[in-house]
């Protein structure tokens, strides 16, 4: 079967930086990929290729057997769900959330003059009820708290039952309970043998919901390891991704990263 997504030799080039500087990686069916990196190591860049907002400036990037630039990116972003911040910025304040939700299909957001049928309408009520935010359907979406809308926004990326899920910092932002809440809820997606493959980008290790199996580290726009995530998830990997001495520990299905005490 070939890969969901393969990236092969990428750079993202920008002001005279590579963003991204000769990255291969792939996701094949199945996985359920977690992209940890300091804050600007090119996670949201990878993202926006994978989601096909973004060409590479060389190398290939092929999403579900298409190759970007020699395929209409209208008719494979419908394919692939995803939530992020970018998006959320653009989804108009009075919006409801099951219209969140629901214009997913047409690949929008903000409610027109589209036709949704009931059909539609009780998918996005299931979505919502399975991120425990249904009761909110009718509520604007800017009116929600930041956990509400990240939940609201995980609903809308399963919205066109996508064949890859993209999940941009989907805990960032929640307090202590909002977040093993939504860890909870990921955990549940990402053990469905049904849900599709699925990236997800965090700063935290503590982040990873039970379930996902393997891990990019990103630094400076460069692969610093990726593979089968207790092999990846490292001490000696962390501290070269982040760049201080981290320990990392696993406890069940749960990891936790701290510096290395000095004293
Ligand atoms: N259009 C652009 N021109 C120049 N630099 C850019 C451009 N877009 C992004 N960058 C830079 O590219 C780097 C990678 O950005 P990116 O958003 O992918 O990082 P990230 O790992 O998602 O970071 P964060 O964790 O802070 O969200 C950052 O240093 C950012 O400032």
């Amino acid at each position: 079967m070939p890969d969901a997504a393969a990236l092969h030799d990428v750079v993202v080039r920008r002001s005279g930086r590579n963003l991204l500087d000769h990255v291969d990686f792939s996701v094949a069916e199945g996985d359920r990929w977690v992209v940890l990196g300091p804050n600007g190591a090119g996670k949201s860049t990878m993202l926006r290729l994978l989601s096909a907002r973004l060409h590479p400036t060389s190398g290939t990037v092929d999403i579900l057997g298409e190759r970007l630039g020699r395929t209409d990116i209208f008719e494979l972003r419908p394919l692939i769900g995803l939530a992020s911040q970018e998006l959320a910025d653009s989804i108009p304040v009075e919006e409801t959330a099951l219209d969140v939700v629901v214009t997913a299909g047409y690949g929008i957001t903000g409610r027109w003059r589209e036709h949704y049928d009931e059909l539609d309408l009780d998918r996005a009520r299931t979505l919502l009820a399975a991120f425990g935010v249904e009761k909110l359907s009718d509520r604007m979406f800017g009116t929600l708290s930041t956990g509400e809308r990240k939940r609201v926004l995980s609903a809308r990326a399963l919205m066109t039952d996508p064949e890859l899920l993209l999940l941009d910092e989907p805990a960032s932002g929640l307090d202590l309970g909002g977040r093993e809440e939504l860890v909870r809820s990921l955990s549940q997606l990402a053990k469905d043998p049904a849900t599709p493959v699925t990236v997800l980008v965090t700063h935290h290790v503590e982040e990873i919901p039970p379930g996902y199996t393997h891990a990019l580290l990103l630094r400076s726009g460069t692969v610093v390891a990726a593979g089968p995530i207790e092999e990846t998830l490292t001490s000696r990997n962390l501290t070269r991704t982040f760049g201080l001495p981290l320990v990392v520990e696993q406890r069940g299905e749960r990891f936790t990263a701290r510096a290395v005490s000095l004293a």
